[in-house]
């Protein structure tokens, strides 16, 4: 593509060469420039990437954006910006075609549930038969391929590409998880969102690399509503009128509070084997009662939010009540169907936060037994198996304790130091079957009826990283051949 139609939607100056170049890509890593590319340089938290513009006009760049003045002997094209990196998202738009125009685009933003609302989205519109991509923490997720990226919302570059991806796949919508840093750096910038979404806002995200404050984290997060056209908005958070205050598109509320347009109520959690979640009904600009099978009082606003876009979006109600009852998010409390009559979960939980969060959200279900299956990780800082041991020990009614990825350390010295530094300081009970099979299998032999057992720590992950080699382990798998095994 010539580079004049690449910089088409942005304002530049032209320092030398000449804009009718040939370009073959569009790259901001010095590292992968080959021969007639245009490198725009960004500047990072640990280098300003000016510094390598040398280097990729070594390695055959053939024109150069660049926002500071740079020294360039060398007879290539050199492009001046205020800011690259918005220029990088733009630039990268026009790259793949401006895919924005031919997908509905969807972003969310807040500090908890982006994920979850996105997967809740998804299944609607699968429901629906509408086939959608989605971008965020799990990855890009284009039909049944993952793609891993670095960032929960990736730089520009990738969007744009992914957005391409999912156009050549016939998907017809992109949901993206819009984090208030990825909004900070312009690595949404280019598209002009069809629907926003405002989940909650909490503290988080504040450090050297992050917002240097709440009100910087806040503002980045107020951006998207200058950058869609409508913008749906959970009405009972505390930051509602200051997210809302400078938007400038059209605002569609949920939440319990009788104000918004969409209000829940009566809602109750719902337990039976195999299936754990929440019950609501909606009344408003919809009346529905609606199942959720996502475990946690937040998924009703969770929910909200989703069947509130897809209301907009002119969404069928058999569609939202269908993708809402059978939402299932890889690796997070989720469910794993078997013979019995308990609950068997697969959540990601690694750490004693996340341990507590989950525990104390399934305690609310008033299991039999609440049981949770787990390791640690190797080669990783002692105190963190001490306090997941203690926090099992406080909130499980028995610990499974078992390999996660051991590393280069002992299984064994691993899981005594869960026992000796956490669970023996509560009077939580435990058992200990070093292999994570084995483990497995014992949770589901010895289960009963209306226990809740989770295997936490794995979650989306397919192996065990045991001294440098990654052996792959599904849990999923996993239960199945124990299930085949039991019906013999
Ligand atoms: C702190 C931070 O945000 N860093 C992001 C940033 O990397 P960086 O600033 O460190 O880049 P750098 O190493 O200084 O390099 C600057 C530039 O020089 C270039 N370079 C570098 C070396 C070289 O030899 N040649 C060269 O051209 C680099 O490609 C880059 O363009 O730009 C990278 C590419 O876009 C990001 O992957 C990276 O995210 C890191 C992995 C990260 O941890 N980010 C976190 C803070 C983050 O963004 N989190 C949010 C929120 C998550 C949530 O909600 O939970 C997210 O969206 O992920
Ligand atoms: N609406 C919500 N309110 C409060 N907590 C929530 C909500 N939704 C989810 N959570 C909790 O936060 C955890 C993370 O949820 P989720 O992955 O959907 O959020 P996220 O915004 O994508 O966060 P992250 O970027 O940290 O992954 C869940 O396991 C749950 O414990």
């Amino acid at each position: 593509m010539q580079l004049s139609k690449i910089l088409q939607n942005i304002e530049y100056t032209l320092i030398k060469g000449n804009t009718e170049t040939e370009i073959s890509d569009v790259i901001y890593d010095s590292r992968k420039v080959t021969d007639g590319t245009v490198f725009v340089a960004l500047k990072g938290y640990n280098v300003d990437g000016h510094k390598f513009v040398p280097q990729a006009v070594k390695s055959g760049a053939s024109a150069v954006v660049i926002s500071d003045n740079v020294d360039i002997p060398e007879d290539i094209t050199v492009i001046k910006v205020d800011d690259t990196r918005k220029a990088l998202a733009y630039m990268s738009a026009m790259l793949f075609g401006e895919p924005e125009k031919e997908l509905t685009t969807i972003a969310l933003t807040g500090t908890k549930g982006k994920t979850t609302t996105v997967a809740m989205l998804k299944s609607i519109l699968d429901a629906e038969g509408i086939k959608s991509g989605t971008i965020g923490t799990l990855g890009i997720i284009i039909g049944n391929k993952i793609y891993k990226t670095n960032n929960t919302t990736p730089e520009s570059y990738e969007i744009q590409h992914a957005m391409r991806m999912m156009v050549d796949a016939g998907c017809k919508v992109m949901i993206i998880e819009a984090s208030s840093l990825g909004l900070k750096w312009h690595r949404t910038d280019a598209i002009y969102f069809d629907y926003g979404i405002f989940t909650n806002f909490s503290h988080d995200h504040i450090g050297d690399s992050e917002h240097k404050d709440l009100e910087e984290y806040l503002q980045c997060k107020a951006l998207l509503f200058k950058q869609c056209k409508k913008g749906i908005f959970n009405i009972d958070d505390k930051v509602f009128d200051r997210i809302t205050e400078n938007a400038t598109c059209d605002i569609t509320t949920y939440g319990f509070s009788e104000k918004a347009d969409i209000v829940g109520y009566d809602d109750n959690l719902i337990s039976k084997p195999g299936y754990i979640g929440v019950n609501f009904k909606t009344k408003g600009l919809k009346t529905l009662d609606v199942n959720v099978a996502i475990p946690g009082r937040f998924s009703v606003y969770n929910a909200l939010a989703a069947m509130t876009t897809a209301i907009e979006m002119g969404i069928s109600d058999e569609a939202i009540l269908k993708g809402l009852d059978t939402v299932k998010v890889k690796g997070r409390v989720e469910a794993v169907k078997v013979p019995g009559n308990y609950t068997l979960l697969i959540d990601y939980a690694h750490n004693a936060l996340s341990m507590e969060n989950i525990l104390e959200t399934l305690r609310e279900y008033n299991p039999h037994r609440l049981i949770v299956l787990f390791g640690a990780g190797g080669n990783r800082p002692k105190v963190r198996r001490y306090e997941m041991g203690e926090t099992a020990g406080r909130l499980a009614d028995l610990s499974v304790l078992t390999e996660d990825n051991s590393r280069d350390e002992d299984v064994m010295d691993i899981i005594n130091d869960i026992i000796e530094g956490g669970l023996k300081k509560t009077n939580g009970k435990y058992v200990v079957v070093p292999k994570r099979q084995d483990a497995i299998r014992y949770c589901m032999e010895n289960a009963e009826d209306g226990d809740i057992i989770v295997l936490a720590g794995k979650g989306h992950e397919d192996y065990l990283e045991i001294k440098g080699v990654k052996y792959h382990l599904d849990e999923r798998e996993v239960i199945a051949d124990i299930i085949a095994d039991m019906n013999k």
